[in-house]
């Protein structure tokens, strides 16, 4: 289904029906990215997945910040008449449940966060990591989409995704394959990690449930999420073994089980 605000066009599915769970894929996904969970949950909750800009079927001509996606996001969450959700969110579609959360805290029932961050605290930091962003984005707009996809998928970050099925590791691939390069680098460059407001002091105020879910496999990400944690008043930080980046994935039954167990001990 489509939503439209201004010129930009959001692509949206809803399933099932009951416990209202919204779903963020992460860069180079899509709502794809949830197929196994959507299949799996759809007869005990309410799922609705998005396709953030620049992916998928959901089409921004005017480029969007993290602000400006999560400002479209509540104007596609009222014309969806959705009062409360939990919000779930992986990478950077974790970064954009985070900012949104901040944005909107009254409509969160929970917050579930798979490998994301607050963004970069030092301003230091976010410049320097813009640059990389804008970079890569140059990368993709220079090289195409595939020849992006073959270098994307071999970071170290992916590695974990080696011992993955080749099928799993086609349909990674086939749905990175299928985004849009300008699609792609506007992302980057206007909702990525360098762009994005920190909400690293903001974190201590925030009062809803919140499950941080990183994978043991991840250093990097747990690293994040432990200073998260910390900073958090009401969060726990699942790590699930035999798991790196994306754990939706690698590790599907115990994600959809940590996630589903979540939502429903915060579903009052
Ligand atoms: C490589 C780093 O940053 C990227 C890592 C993960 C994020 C993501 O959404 C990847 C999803 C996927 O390809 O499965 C991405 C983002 O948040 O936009 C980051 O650019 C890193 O080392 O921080």
């Amino acid at each position: 289904m489509k939503f439209t605000t201004g010129d930009a066009t959001y692509w949206y599915e809803v399933y099932g029906s009951g416990e209202p769970i919204v779903l963020l894929h992460g860069f180079t996904g899509s709502t794809q990215t949830w197929s196994n969970f959507i299949t799996k949950w759809k007869s005990s909750l309410q799922i609705i997945a998005i396709d953030l800009p620049g992916h998928g079927r959901t089409n921004t001509p005017t480029p969007k910040t993290m602000i400006a996606c999560c400002q479209d996001l509540n104007k596609l969450f009222h014309h969806l008449h959705l009062e409360t959700f939990h919000l779930v969110g992986y990478s950077m579609g974790g970064r954009t449940a985070l900012s949104f959360s901040m944005m909107y805290p009254d409509f969160i029932k929970s917050l579930i966060l798979e490998s994301a961050s607050p963004g970069l605290a030092v301003r230091t930091e976010r410049e320097k990591r813009r640059e990389k962003d804008v970079e890569l984005a140059q990368r993709i707009e220079q090289e195409g989409v595939t020849n992006f996809v073959s270098y994307w998928e071999n970071i170290p970050l992916f590695s974990s995704q080696k011992k993955l099925s080749a099928t799993i590791q086609q349909s990674i691939r086939n749905e990175r394959v299928s985004q849009e390069k300008d699609g792609l680098a506007s992302s980057l460059r206007y909702m990525g990690t360098g762009s994005q407001p920190s909400w690293w002091e903001e974190l201590k105020s925030f009062r809803k449930p919140v499950l941080l879910v990183v994978g043991e496999l991840d250093e990097k990400f747990q690293l994040i999420n432990q200073r998260m944690e910390k900073h958090l008043q009401k969060s726990n930080l699942t790590v699930v073994k035999n798991a790196g980046h994306a754990i939706h994935v690698e590790q599907a039954e115990i994600f959809g089980k940590i996630v589903t167990e979540f939502i429903f001990q915060n579903s009052n």
